[in-house]
């Protein structure tokens, strides 16, 4: 059987401390990105809302308009920062997310993940499908409907020497039809940058990044922001890369820093042979979502 990952990748996850200066927030994503480079990644993912601090009255004033492709610089310097970044240090980017500002209409904000190739080329834009909209009492409440709008589309990129890897963004993790359309769509990876908190961080970050990569036997990277117990929301970091059996690989704490983890091209195989899921699912007992005809590619 051929390897779903074509030859092994060093995936890098960027656990990226943001505050409020744009400015200062790309220079450090530079920065890291390039420093992940030296350490031989070949993918590199930034933190949700990497640009910005991450919060609804934040969304407005950050936000950049990425149409018409590629945009202005005026119109996006994060487009621009990120599309030369990867080509410098030569890896494929997945820029975190960052809010988005819908061309047509101002008022429309979207969260937004832009995936570069090393040639500095554009190859994906994932908008967060399910917004992140909780209550629970006496511990958080946010409601990023409030002011955004979720995407509609399932992101899957073609990495031509590596293979195919989705891109949802952070709530996305939490609706598993998500993952498996992409997993049997053939995603070797997984990749989730997100911002979870202390109480719903402590509770099911990690068991989520464990749980997508069980069903579907496939590598899952979570990227998170550092924590700040300054800003208004605190993340929870512990941004993780967890391969096809579930097995945390590696992981970090709360504060800033960079993982590079090798991704072993024949491990999903490996694993799916041993516990062979993929030849025995029951689609006459259930239907198979990836045939469901609604999906968007
Ligand atoms: N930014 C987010 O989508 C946060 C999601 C989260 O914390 C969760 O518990 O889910």
């Amino acid at each position: 059987m051929a390897s779903l990952l074509k030859k092994s990748l060093k995936l890098a996850l960027v656990q990226l401390a943001s505050g409020s200066s744009k400015t200062h927030n790309l220079a450090n994503a530079r920065t890291k990105v390039l420093e992940a480079a030296r350490a031989g990644a070949n993918l590199v993912v930034l933190p949700e809302c990497f640009n910005s601090p991450y919060g609804t009255k934040y969304f407005d004033s950050y936000a950049e308009t990425l149409l018409p492709s590629p945009p202005s610089e005026a119109q996006s310097p994060t487009f621009h920062t990120l599309s030369q970044l990867a080509k410098e240090a030569g890896v494929y980017l997945v820029g975190g997310s960052i809010p988005e500002r819908d061309a047509s209409d101002a008022k429309t904000l979207f969260n937004t993940s832009l995936t570069f190739a090393p040639s500095g080329a554009l190859l994906a834009t994932h908008r967060k499908v399910h917004l992140f909209d909780i209550d629970i009492p006496g511990k958080i409440k946010f409601k990023e409907s409030e002011v955004l709008s979720p995407g509609n589309k399932i992101t899957l990129v073609d990495l031509p020497e590596y293979g195919t890897i989705a891109i949802a963004i952070c709530y996305d993790i939490r609706f598993p039809e998500l993952a498996t359309i992409a997993a049997r769509k053939g995603a070797f990876l997984l990749v989730y940058p997100g911002a979870f908190n202390l109480t719903t961080g402590a509770l099911h970050w990690e068991l989520l990044a464990r749980a997508r990569a069980t069903d579907n036997q496939v590598y899952v990277g979570l990227c998170s922001p550092a924590r700040d117990m300054k800003a208004d929301y605190n993340a929870w970091g512990h941004s993780m890369v967890v391969d096809p059996n579930a097995e945390v690989l590696q992981q970090l704490g709360e504060d800033e820093g960079v993982v590079v983890q090798e991704l072993k091209a024949g491990r999903i195989e490996e694993v799916r042979k041993g516990i062979p899921l993929y030849t025995q699912r029951r689609f006459d007992v259930y239907p198979d979502v990836s045939e469901g005809g609604r999906f968007k590619e």
